[in-house]
């Protein structure tokens, strides 16, 4: 498949580091034969065009990803790619959230893909999942966090006390911000995602005019010691609820008691959630901005459009069992057990617990071996990463 990039900045230049350097088998057959860009930046690589009818005349290309951003002339782009026979990728939430209607019926129209995963949730498959939940259930309820960059400024701010201008300065220079980001902190950017995500969960178009938004620009580190004291953490949430006569929408600063899910999804990352009537509550959580992870929520879209015939799964990758990971585990055994390899030791209500020093799996297979204990109990202290 030909591969054609609108905009080359954070995301447009992450798809094209994934196409052109990941060596996934299933991405063999994927090529970015163009990429159009501004005319002072023709010299940077030698596919650069600044001329869009290259791209939509040349009938080599199959797809268009759009990366520019904003409405115009991203409007214009998709629907001129897909009256000539072209699939589009975007990751656009603005163009997407005001024209999903009329790129949809386009798409039939031409019998080309109009695929949007990276434009809600970054990286998070949260369409993909959406449409698969409404499969087999009606969908009732959509919430979360959809924006990495006021989410990574609520972090900072919360965990570290760090001034909101300067953490809004970084997740800028982090690629997470809109290239205009009062869309992240004034609640536009996670409106276009409320829209998007009740588009595909409830077949609807809402409308973000009839709907709270409340900004979080005013926060300052009193409001986050106030809720702080009270146990709560601020996060700026957006969800869309069915009821029986319509639907309600916000998108608001929200106070969540600390022991959520949500209190505790830091940085860059976003976690949405959907209810199903007979899955009850499904959550989907990874990086919600970023160049590599929303790159790859595009790359995924690409290769849906290919849609695999038979299996991913040849089993030609032969791995070996190879453990190199060091890791703290914790025994707790009646019988006499070698120092060599362990931290400390601890009486607790009766029982001895042990602690060893970081260890490979192998070491620790022999460790529990030689104390020959059939009622120890083994833990890891574990510390998954993200
Ligand atoms: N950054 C992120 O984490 C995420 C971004 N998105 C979305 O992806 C899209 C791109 O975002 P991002 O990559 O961060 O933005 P950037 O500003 O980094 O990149 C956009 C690029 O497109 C170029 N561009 C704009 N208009 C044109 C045009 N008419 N012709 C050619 N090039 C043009 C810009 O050039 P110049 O800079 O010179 O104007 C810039 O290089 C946006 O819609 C954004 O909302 C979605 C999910 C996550
Ligand atoms: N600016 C957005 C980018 C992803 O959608 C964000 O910070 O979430």
């Amino acid at each position: 498949m030909k591969i054609a990039i609108l905009g080359f900045g954070t995301i447009g230049t992450g798809v094209y580091e994934i196409i052109s350097t990941y060596k996934a088998k299933s991405l063999a057959d994927v090529e970015v034969v163009k990429v159009l860009d501004l005319p002072q930046n023709k010299d940077k690589l030698d596919i650069i065009t600044d001329n869009y009818d290259d791209i939509l005349q040349d009938k080599s290309i199959d797809c268009v990803v759009e990366t520019m951003g904003g409405l115009h002339p991203a409007y214009e782009f998709i629907t001129a790619a897909m009256k000539a026979k072209k699939h589009v990728v975007t990751a656009n939430k603005a163009v997407v959230a005001k024209y999903m209607e009329e790129f949809i019926a386009l798409a039939l129209e031409n019998k080309v893909r109009f695929l949007f995963e990276a434009s809600t949730g970054g990286g998070i498959p949260w369409i993909a999942s959406l449409e698969k939940a409404k499969r087999v259930d009606d969908i009732s309820e959509l919430y979360g966090i959809f924006n990495g960059t006021s989410n990574y400024i609520l972090d900072a701010m919360t965990n570290q006390g760090k001034d909101f201008d300067e953490v809004l300065k970084k997740a800028q220079e982090l690629g997470y911000a809109e290239a205009d980001p009062s869309a992240d902190i004034d609640g536009y950017d996670v409106q276009n995602k409320v829209v998007i995500s009740s588009a595909v969960a409830y077949n609807t178009k809402i409308n973000m005019e009839d709907f709270p938004c409340y900004s979080l620009r005013t926060i300052n580190s009193i409001d986050i010691n106030y809720f702080k004291k009270l146990n709560r953490t601020i996060k700026y949430i957006g969800e869309a609820v069915v009821n029986h006569t319509g639907y309600e929408a916000y998108v608001m600063p929200n106070a969540l008691a600390n022991d959520t899910v949500e209190a505790n999804v830091n940085s860059n990352f976003n976690i949405a959630t959907l209810y199903g009537q007979s899955i009850g509550p499904l959550k989907f959580y990874g990086q919600g901005a970023g160049k590599l992870p929303t790159a790859n929520a595009i790359v995924q879209d690409i290769l849906d459009i290919q849609s695999p015939i038979g299996s991913l799964i040849d089993f030609s990758n032969k791995l070996a069992y190879q453990p190199t990971q060091e890791n703290v585990y914790v025994i707790r055994s009646t019988n006499t057990v070698d120092m060599t390899n362990i931290e400390t030791k601890e009486e607790f209500e009766g029982q001895t617990y042990y602690t060893t020093k970081p260890m490979v799996a192998s070491t620790l297979v022999e460790l529990v071996k030689s104390i020959d204990d059939s009622q120890a109990f083994v833990a890891k202290l574990a510390a998954f990463k993200g």
